[in-house]
């Protein structure tokens, strides 16, 4: 159930005004392991509760933590004490958010199984779902504990969970077949990184489970430092419509994203990208590539031959493709640029279009965030403006 690691094909930020806020696709060897990196993270918030109740069971360095047994949110945690620490840091001392009424029902869909279908019409930004992990698992364990170890560990962790939560996981579709609970983390599971070294996680949370995949979803996701995962409405969807996420990492080429929907989750994906005649994939696919030319350029603010049709056509080709789940960072990177370029107008549209967009991409905690509302407040103060002032060159100029 191992695949060889992904390398991811975006650039990473080159600028250096914030931490990166994630790594995308950072690991992903383990099969059905949906694409996310969680390392936005506040070490000095106090903990609230107390490490110090006894594992049910280890292996290693590696022990099954339960808490919440008495509830209906009860969470299971297979990973170090170091790390067990942080995710109490983390999950303690959060009220979750009460859920408003579902905008959705799950069904089942031909030839995907279950599916979530809306059941009126949903706004662009409206909350999906909020939710927290019934199940957490180092990540390393699958590589540093043999079979019967690893089996052993995930079955206390699930028979642990209060009953509720137990049925509710085991009722989670599973893709292999062969180690139940194993074969259900592997289809469900999302990447989660506390920070630090040695963080990265996969984290199972059954109420978000039922979302198929598009490679063009309508539904964005991530997960907050909290350990909650949260699911908006990017566009508007009509009562009937089936809500999607995407599994993957969808700039990547049709065929390279389809051989990762088959060999990850047993599925071939007949999205609408997916679906486009040949020729029109090939367009697709020569586009994205160009998205990871120009954004590759843009993301490095020092590089003097960046210009604002570059910017014009990184947007328009993100548009073209329906990336607008994923538009976020561009958005960011055009406000930067255009600010650099002494173009503050501009800068601010842009701005403003990602504190529209990065909340319901990253969360209302991104590092990009505090950034973008600088400019759209005071973009000629901010220390980018006019850095690279931009004026048309004459080719005969160029020369001189
Ligand atoms: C996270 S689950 C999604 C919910 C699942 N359909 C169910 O019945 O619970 C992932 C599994 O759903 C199915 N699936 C998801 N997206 C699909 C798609 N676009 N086409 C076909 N099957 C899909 C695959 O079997 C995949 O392994």
């Amino acid at each position: 159930s191992l695949l060889e690691p992904e390398i991811c094909p975006r650039s990473p930020f080159q600028f250096s005004l914030v931490p990166p806020t994630h790594l995308a696709d950072g690991f992903s060897r383990l099969r059905g392991f949906l694409s996310h990196s969680n390392t936005a993270h506040r070490e000095n918030e106090s903990p609230g509760l107390h490490a110090s109740e006894k594992a049910h069971s280890c292996r290693g360095q590696y022990c099954v933590w339960t808490s919440g047994e008495a509830s209906s949110v009860g969470m299971s945690v297979v990973t170090t004490r170091a790390n067990r620490k942080r995710i109490l840091e983390r999950s303690a001392s959060r009220t979750v958010r009460s859920e408003p009424p579902a905008n959705f029902r799950t069904t089942e869909i031909p030839g995907k199984g279950i599916g979530m279908i809306a059941n009126r019409r949903i706004r662009k930004g409206e909350p999906i779902l909020t939710a927290k992990p019934a199940v957490l698992v180092h990540r390393k364990l699958v590589d540093e504990l043999d079979l019967d170890d690893q089996y052993s560990l995930l079955d206390v962790a699930v028979s642990e969970l209060p009953p509720m939560r137990r049925e509710q996981f085991l009722a989670q579709a599973g893709e292999l077949g062969g180690h139940k609970v194993s074969d259900i983390l592997f289809t469900n599971s999302f990447q989660v990184i506390l920070g630090g070294e040695d963080g990265q996680h996969l984290g199972n949370f059954p109420d978000v489970s039922r979302f198929n995949h598009d490679c063009r979803p309508n539904v964005a996701f991530y997960i907050d430092q909290n350990l909650t995962h949260h699911t908006h409405a990017i566009k508007e969807i009509q009562s009937g419509e089936e809500l999607t996420i995407s599994y993957l990492d969808s700039f990547r080429a049709r065929s390279v994203r389809q051989e990762r929907a088959h060999t990850s989750w047993g599925f071939a994906c007949t999205c609408s990208q997916c679906s486009l005649p040949r020729e029109e994939a090939d367009a697709s696919d020569a586009r994205l590539y160009k998205i990871y030319q120009v954004e590759n350029q843009l993301s490095d603010l020092n590089n003097g031959k960046s210009t604002p049709d570059m910017v014009e056509q990184l947007i328009g080709l993100y548009r073209e493709e329906r990336l607008d789940f994923k538009i976020a960072d561009a958005y960011t990177i055009a406000a930067l640029n255009y600010n650099q370029f002494g173009m503050a107008d501009l800068a601010r549209r842009y701005a403003d279009l990602s504190l529209e967009q990065g909340p319901l991409e990253h969360g209302t905690h991104a590092p990009d965030i505090e950034v973008m509302r600088a400019i759209l407040e005071d973009a000629e103060g901010h220390w980018t403006y006019n850095r690279r002032p931009y004026r048309e060159v004459a080719p005969d100029q160029d020369e001189l």
